[in-house]
């Protein structure tokens, strides 16, 4: 059995996720097992220093990657014991790495684009003794491409439908989304970054009350929506850009907000402002892939990563699409929040048989192209 063990830390900092995976060419991938190891206060907010700072010192920048990379092994070897395998037994780990910074269109006009995803594969491989594969997003760059988003192509590998056109929505820090055709048709899959899911979120609701997140989304749920708040915040230009296109905390920070508020808010009414505007960004992120793609309505809608688990969130999603069926991705094999870490497992496996990674009509590359690179074990 081909077993590989994908590792994605995402943009919400709260730690590291290892799948395994049994994967095979000619079968859906299987997810067999999974290990999260949470990221200590002082990583992630080291790390998040690191998404924001414009001068980084480099012995920090090592610190908090080899910090990171040990993290990483952590969660592998407790996956490894807790099924009682042994590196042996693995043949790749596909590692993602921490992004700190995602400038697929440079970071000012005319500037060279660039994506940076903290990892040390090396150490990785050294501390596991099992063949590493990683830097998945910068050979997509390379070719055009917005590196972002990648899991379009795992998704599609894995849940197209006969008949039906499918929607898969991550609602991690970030939201993207995958419009699936049906199997036999010959239209493109659409793919992209619709903007922050949990990302503001999270920050407004650690400023303002105890704790990381606002838990089934209880306290937006009790505030109000400010019309115009949401008007002035859905104005950002990200919003209104034609795909491809991909986002992170570049664009979507807490100042970001700051300087759209007008600071008599109640903080309730933002945080319900905010699960709106997350809400109605990525029902227009939706309707744009349904136009593009000419696709007649959507069936199914698959919420995964965190914020499925929002039910104030999803209740808002709901409203703006009376017509979709909106089912857990488990129903297919794969819980919420482990189809991320899969998509790294499946990427590993691509690369080790030199099939590419990326799906160039998602992410604007020149053409489909092998991702990442590999470390001996
Ligand atoms: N029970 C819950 N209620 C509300 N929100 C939740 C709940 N569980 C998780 N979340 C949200 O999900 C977030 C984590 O989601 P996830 O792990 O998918 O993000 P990520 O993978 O880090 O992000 P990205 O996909 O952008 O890289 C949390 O920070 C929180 O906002
Ligand atoms: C640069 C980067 O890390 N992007 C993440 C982020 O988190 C969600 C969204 O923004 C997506 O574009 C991507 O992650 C997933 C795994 C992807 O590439 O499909």
């Amino acid at each position: 059995m081909p077993l590989f063990i994908g590792l994605m830390s995402g943009t919400s900092l709260d730690g590291i996720d290892a799948a395994l995976v049994d994967i095979v060419d000619s079968r859906p991938a299987r997810l067999l097992a999974t290990r999260a190891v949470a990221m200590p206060e002082a990583l992630r907010r080291q790390l998040l220093y690191l998404c924001h700072a414009r001068q980084v010192d480099l012995a920090e920048l090592a610190a908090a990657e080899e910090a990171f990379c040990r993290l990483q092994a952590q969660a592998v070897n407790d996956l490894l014991e807790s099924q009682q395998l042994t590196a042996e037994h693995i043949s790749a780990l596909g590692s993602h790495g921490q992004t700190i910074e995602h400038a697929p269109f440079g970071h000012t006009p005319g500037s060279s684009p660039y994506t940076w995803q903290l990892d040390n594969p090396s150490l990785l491989a050294e501390l596991t003794r099992i063949r590493v594969v990683a830097d998945f997003r910068r050979r997509d760059l390379a070719a055009g491409g917005q590196a972002a988003p990648l899991a379009p192509a795992f998704h599609d590998a894995l849940f197209r439908s006969d008949d039906d056109w499918q929607l898969v929505l991550n609602l991690g820090g970030f939201a993207n989304l995958t419009l699936l055709p049906p199997r036999a048709s010959d239209a493109r899959v659409i793919g992209f970054d619709t903007g922050p899911a949990n990302v503001l979120l999270d920050a407004w609701y650690q400023r303002h009350q105890e704790g990381r997140f606002d838990r089934d989304g209880q306290w937006a749920a009790s505030g109000k929506v400010l019309p115009a708040l949401l008007e002035r915040l859905l104005d950002e230009a990200f919003f209104h850009r034609p795909p491809p296109k991909s986002t992170g905390r570049e664009v979507f920070h807490l100042n970001w907000l700051d300087a759209r508020l007008e600071g008599q808010e109640r903080p309730r009414d933002v945080q319900a402002t905010l699960a709106e505007l997350s809400a109605a960004s990525i029902a227009g992120g939706i309707e744009l892939a349904q136009e593009t793609a000419q696709a007649p309505g959507v069936s199914r809608l698959y919420p995964c990563g965190g914020g499925a688990h929002n039910r104030d969130l999803v209740t808002r999603l709901k409203r703006y699409l009376p017509d979709t069926e909106i089912i857990s991705p488990d129903t297919l094999g794969w819980p919420a929040d482990w189809l991320e870490a899969g998509a790294f497992a499946w990427l590993a496996a691509r690369r080790l048989d030199h099939l590419p990674g990326n799906l160039p009509e998602v992410t604007g590359a020149k053409g489909p192209r092998v991702l990442g690179g590999v470390y001996a074990p």
